[in-house]
């Protein structure tokens, strides 16, 4: 049920935005419209739905018009029936019969991309791509003009996969779902697509998807995880941080309308016409749009061949087909009007008589008392669909079939075949031989199984109506939206950049800690195999600057390995943790190793094994060691199959190598890593400052700390190691002794000097790219990460307007202070473009 709670006391406002408006113009003179209605399903279904809201459609009305008066007249007229034209004009062509109808028409119903005129096809294609962005923003910006705080807009079909993305980016408190008429694909025939990746990023951004059925969502949610590496659950789509719920809404009609139609006198007159014209005669009925999808030649065939097989019903069967015309613009669409006009042709030539012709093809649509009159007096209603969104004509049969209950047979293809699947005799329209004995089964079925299987079909078009459709979307979208404000609500805060800034730059003793891996590595695309770690170019000035600093302390605390590190930060004067601090030291030192002295490490042999077998069967995966670690990384590979053998080598690890050993196993986005127990950064970082303190010989405490990573779930004690020390306030140099009683056997002075004199305000800790964290903040990105880095490193020279290169860094030799200066001079360059003056304590 629908709870009208909306605060200004009024039914709650909805925009549908379709591509059609449910009524199209047509053109009868200089200023004049006489208006239609549309055709289709979508338009069908959408009907039922809008009287519970106070609803208003956005759409194309049909027509092309320049002149601003005559937009203005019709503009006018819609208004009375609460449509909002948005005049594509320009674009129409390239982006509806050109875009949608030509490209992602035929992908979204596994016909694959058009092949013909290949040399054309890029060309095309993108104009054709760019046609379509114009054209969604163009339904933005009429949106815009009409909204109203508060509203809903639902986003209905292929034709407006940005209009989300748009509309959030526009203002992110509007309340957006999206609804897909046509089936999804499987995941191979999407990945063919060339914007698959951009558009699925935009439809994500609403807050509900809505598809037919459960297989839809299955392939969407597959193509999602393929294509973007995203995880799909059973809620929907976690992308980016946030959930986008996906979910299954089978669209209905209104049966009412159906089932009052067929009693009204006209109706029940065009009824005895028509018993009367197909007298001593079966009728098959078949209504669609003369589309390829809806496998119309296929249905000829079969219906050929039951004729040529059975002999006896040919003077007594007819098939009356509707086929409506449309978008006869798309040059396929043309070519398949004359493939069927030969068929016709060809069979009723077979097996016509001068008195009688076996099909009756009409090129043409019918009006709703007539065709709901040919529903009525139909024997067999025949759907073959080669694949179809829902099909709202079998629904429709099903509605006016109360008094005949005639036999429905339908595509196991079409949305349809799921929810009528009991009642209908379901068919594989591809099988000729199939549909031809479904024909013969359906004309000579007896009366008591057709009344049972139109019972099961009734009841479920009865209570699967058009209204419960909209009404279950809507309070899904309503509950997604207010479970997505709960979990922004838990979201901790981002990182308050200025306030880091401005503290950083006030304090005397400040540390700096940071992961490498997702934090300073540089940003892989999409076609980088790199498998080794690099730091990211844009930083090594920056980080220069920061480690040279004589009152900033930088660690870099990683997973990684030791060579890494070295590789990394070789040149930099900086402390290094690698393995999560198994290793540590400073760039001017050796490593020296922290780990707990009686570490056992008996399971590494048979877990690289496991590991091994495993690489080997999945291809693009990889092993990275280290001392303390082996991760099995399958990031290159197969999302779901690397899933799946993830999984396996799960259970083949806990049934032997580990099962007794003193290991961590951690399961990350696309490996499994198995550590050393006890290695967590939260573990290492109390120690490894106790070693910094020590031999830096520092005088005064630690008076600020920005600590900020990727980091896996279990290394986030890292942030919480520090709010502990903030209560305290006192990590003195004996905890450093106690906790380091590891294999460091090195006799160290100790100094009774608080280490840390943290308070609250001047610690950050800071999570990137995760919603879901121990830290106070979180940051979107590593180029958040750089850009803050960039600011701090510049901080003091902007405090104090003396910016020597000395107190910044001591060269080593005449190229680095050159190279310095240039560094210098690019951020102050990059500091003015960022406009980040006065705020930090000029
Ligand atoms: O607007 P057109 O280009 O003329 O096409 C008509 C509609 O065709 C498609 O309909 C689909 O929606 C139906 C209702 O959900 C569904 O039953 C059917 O299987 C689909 O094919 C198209 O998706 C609509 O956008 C068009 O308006
Ligand atoms: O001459 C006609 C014949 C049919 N329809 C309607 O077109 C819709 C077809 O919807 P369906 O879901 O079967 O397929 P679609 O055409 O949307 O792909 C149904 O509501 C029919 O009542 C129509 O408007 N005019």
């Amino acid at each position: 049920m629908m709870h009208y709670d909306d605060a200004r006391g009024e039914r709650p406002r909805l925009l549908v935005v379709a591509n059609r408006l449910p009524v199209s113009a047509k053109r009868t003179g200089e200023n004049s419209w006489s208006l239609e209605m549309s055709p289709g399903g979508l338009v069908s279904g959408l009907l039922g739905v809008t009287s519970q809201l106070d609803t208003k459609w956005v759409g194309w009305p049909g027509v092309d018009v320049y002149n601003e008066v005559e937009k203005n007249a019709l503009t006018k007229s819609l208004a009375e029936m609460k449509c909002i034209p948005v005049f594509l004009n320009g674009v129409f062509d390239q982006y509806y019969n050109g875009y949608c109808n030509g490209i992602l028409w035929p992908i979204l119903h596994h016909m694959g991309l058009p092949q013909e005129d290949q040399h054309d096809t890029n060309q095309t294609f993108e104009t054709q791509y760019d046609a379509y962005k114009k054209a969604n923003r163009m339904f933005l910006d009429v949106i815009i003009q009409n909204y109203e705080e508060g509203d809903t807009v639902w986003c209905h079909d292929y034709h407006l996969m940005f209009l989300p993305q748009y509309l959030k980016e526009h203002n992110n408190k509007i309340k957006v779902g999206w609804f897909l008429h046509s089936p999804f694909p499987s995941s191979e025939v999407y990945k063919t697509l060339p914007s698959r990746s951009e558009l699925l990023r935009a439809v994500l951004t609403a807050d509900l998807l809505g598809f037919h059925t459960y297989d839809f969502v299955r392939h969407f949610l597959s193509t999602c995880t393929r294509i973007l590496g995203v995880e799909g659950t059973h809620e929907g789509v976690v992308y980016q941080g946030r959930v986008t719920r996906v979910a299954v809404f089978p669209i209905g009609i209104d049966p009412d309308r159906f089932i009052r139609t067929c009693k009204l006198p006209e109706v029940t007159q065009k009824m005895n016409e028509l018993k009367e014209r197909f007298a001593g005669k079966k009728v098959i009925l078949g209504v669609d749009r003369l589309d390829m999808i809806k496998g119309i030649p296929q249905k000829y065939l079969a219906f050929e061949k039951f004729l040529e097989e059975n002999p006896y019903w040919r003077d007594k069967v007819v098939l009356v087909q509707i086929a409506v015309p449309t978008r006869n613009d798309v040059p396929e669409y043309r070519k398949l009007k004359s493939q069927v006009h030969g068929l016709v042709g060809r069979i009723n030539g077979r097996f016509g008589s001068v008195s009688s012709l076996p099909i009756h093809h009409l090129d043409c649509s019918v009006d709703f008392n007539y065709l709901c009159a040919l529903y009525a007096i139909a024997d067999v209603m025949l759907v073959t669909s080669l694949r179809d969104g829902m099909n709202l004509v079998s629904y429709e049969f099903v509605a006016c079939q109360e008094a005949k209950k005639g036999v429905l047979v339908l595509s196991e293809f079409a949305g349809a075949g799921q929810s009528l699947g009991v009642g209908a005799l379901l068919v594989n329209p591809w099988d000729v031989t199939e549909v031809s004995s479904a024909i013969k089964d359906a004309l000579n079925m007896p009366a008591e199984e057709r009344e049972t299987r139109h019972r099961f079909n009734f009841q479920y078009v009865y209570t699967h109506s058009a209204k419960k459709w909209g009404s279950d979307f809507m309070s899904e979208l309503n509950g997604a939206i207010a479970e997505s404000e709960m979990q922004i609500r838990n979201i901790p805060h981002g990182l308050p950049q200025q306030d880091v800034i401005q503290r950083y730059s006030q304090s005397n003793n400040r540390l700096i800690i940071l992961g490498f891996c997702g934090t300073l590595t540089e940003q892989k695309n999409s076609r980088s195999k790199e498998m080794d770690l690099k730091l990211n170019p844009e930083l090594k000035g920056t980080l220069k600057a920061l480690c040279n600093d004589p009152k900033t302390t930088v660690v870099v605390l990683s997973r990684s390995d030791k060579d890494i590190l070295d590789k990394n930060f070789g040149g930099y004067n900086i402390w290094l943790a690698a393995e999560n601090g198994m290793f540590e030291k400073h760039t001017n030192g050796e490593w020296v190793k922290s780990m707990p002295q009686n570490m056992n490490l008996d399971w590494v042999d048979s877990v690289k094994n496991v590991f091994k077998y495993f690489t080997d069967r999945t291809p693009r995966s990889f092993v990275k060691s280290s001392e303390t670690s082996l991760v099995w990384n399958y990031e290159y590979a197969d999302v779901e199959f690397g899933r799946a053998q993830a999984g396996d080598l799960l259970q083949y690890l806990w049934a032997g190598p580990i099962s007794n050993a003193s290991v961590d196993v951690v399961r990350g986005n696309h490996s499994v890593e198995v550590h050393a127990i006890g290695e967590t950064k939260g573990a290492a970082i109390g120690r490894i400052l106790g070693e910094i303190v020590y031999r830096k010989s520092m005088t005064t405490p630690i008076d600020f700390v920005f600590c900020s990573g990727y980091f896996l779930e279990k290394d986030e004690d890292i942030y919480t190691f520090f709010e502990s020390k903030i209560l305290s306030s006192k990590l003195s140099h004996e905890t450093r002794s106690k906790s380091s009683s590891c294999n460091n056997s090195r006799k160290k002075k100790k100094i009774s000097m608080n280490v840390l004199d943290l308070k609250k305000e001047n610690y950050f800790s800071a999570a990137v790219g995760q919603a879901r964290t121990k830290a106070r903040y979180v940051i979107d990105s590593s180029l958040d990460v750089v850009d803050l880095l960039h600011k701090l490193a510049v901080a003091d020279t902007t405090m104090t307007d003396s910016f020597s290169d000395s107190e910044l860094y001591e060269p080593r030799n005449e190229n680095e202070n050159a190279n310095l200066k240039r560094w210098i001079n690019s951020v102050r360059r990059r500091k003015m473009e960022i406009g980040d003056t006065g705020q930090i304590g000029m």
